[in-house]
């Protein structure tokens, strides 16, 4: 099947960026293979998807005891995605601090053409030189700003100004726990589209936590988002992220223009990436505290395997995560909670 039958009206143009290949490797324990980046690749690019980003889920140079070791190396996934899409182009995400800057030069040169960088929404001016790089490389820039419902939209529009101003492109709200709900999605896009002005695009990056992908992206494009994340079959972090088949589906509907064929992406979830997967990914206790509680999606595995080893409540290490407020790359303060855990009488 590969023609819509939605009626469209007249409506804003977006550009989706398939997020299956990097946050879905979190729901995979970073064992993504070669094989798997080539069929996932073809299926996505076929279907019309324009930015389809690969990496370890913890972004280049993520593979580590900490987050978890990758089956290939990333840049070798890089490469395979590169020489695959035909039309798409290959983003990867960094984290300054986890990956280096000589890791932006190798993924530049093994032909990702789109280079996200990603801080904790209070911490944008530890990317500038990030940026600056990525520009004098040629990258389109992309900045992640993590954990956006932990500041209030006009804290959240200074750092976003901060990254605009290093030579960012476009500036994502990154709901990196799914804990935003609606409204507050659209006071943050559009506190984010008045600071950045027409320098840079404003987009956002949903997870399904609290079960709003879909709706919060609608309302962020309504706000001014001109850039939307996704995973097919919502294979991220946590819940996932926000469906890529069902938004097109419904931006079908709404008259917002993806350019991704709905029956094509719909075909690519079932028979392409399902089969990668090793589980759906679930509305389930464990991912629906981590919306409630504000807790960080790529802490859920990491919640299980500790929860099974240390013999304590998984979702009593989420709770106490949310409580204390921990950010992306604290993943070793799970084990200082599940041994307190452990440690405390019952
Ligand atoms: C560790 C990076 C993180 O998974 C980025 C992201 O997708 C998010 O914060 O939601
Ligand atoms: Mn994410």
């Amino acid at each position: 099947m590969t023609t819509s039958m939605a009626a469209r009206v007249a409506g804003p143009t977006i550009r989706i960026t398939d997020s299956t290949l990097r946050d879905g490797s979190h729901a995979k324990r970073h064992q993504f293979t070669a094989g798997e980046v080539r069929d996932v690749v073809s299926a996505l690019d076929a279907a019309g998807i324009p930015v389809i980003e690969v990496a370890h889920g913890d972004g280049l140079g993520g593979s580590s005891f900490t987050y978890g070791l990758s089956h290939t190396p990333e840049q070798e996934l890089i490469k395979v995605a590169v020489a695959t899409a035909q039309r798409a182009k290959i983003a990867f995400l960094m984290l300054p601090g986890v990956g280096v800057i000589d890791d932006i030069r190798a993924a530049a040169g093994n032909g990702a053409t789109v280079c996200r960088i990603a801080t904790h929404c209070t911490e944008a001016d530890i990317a500038v030189q990030h940026f600056g790089l990525a520009r004098d490389l040629g990258l389109e820039t992309v900045g992640f700003l993590m954990m956006s419902h932990a500041v209030t939209p006009s804290a959240l529009a200074r750092q976003a100004r901060i990254m605009a101003d290093a030579g960012c492109q476009c500036v994502y709200v990154v709901d990196s726990a799914g804990a935003l709900v609606l409204d507050q999605v659209s006071d943050r896009v559009s506190a984010l589209v008045s600071a950045v002005g027409s320098d840079a695009q404003v987009g956002f990056h949903g997870h399904e936590n609290l079960g709003l992908g879909v709706a919060n992206s609608v309302l962020a494009v309504r706000a001014g988002a001109e850039q939307i994340d996704g995973s097919t079959r919502r294979f991220g972090a946590g819940a996932g992220n926000t469906p890529v088949e069902a938004f097109v589906g419904v931006c079908d509907k709404l008259g917002i223009e993806t350019g991704v064929d709905f029956f094509a992406i719909v075909d690519a979830a079932e028979e392409v990436v399902r089969p990668v997967m090793p589980d759906e990914c679930r509305l389930d206790r464990m991912a629906l505290i981590m919306g409630y509680a504000g807790v960080y999606s790529s802490f859920l595995l990491h919640a299980y395997s500790l929860a099974e080893r240390y013999r304590v409540s998984g979702a009593e290490i989420l709770v106490r995560a949310g409580e204390r407020r921990l950010v992306g790359g604290q993943e070793d303060q799970l084990i200082a909670i599940a041994r307190e855990l452990a440690a405390t009488p019952t």
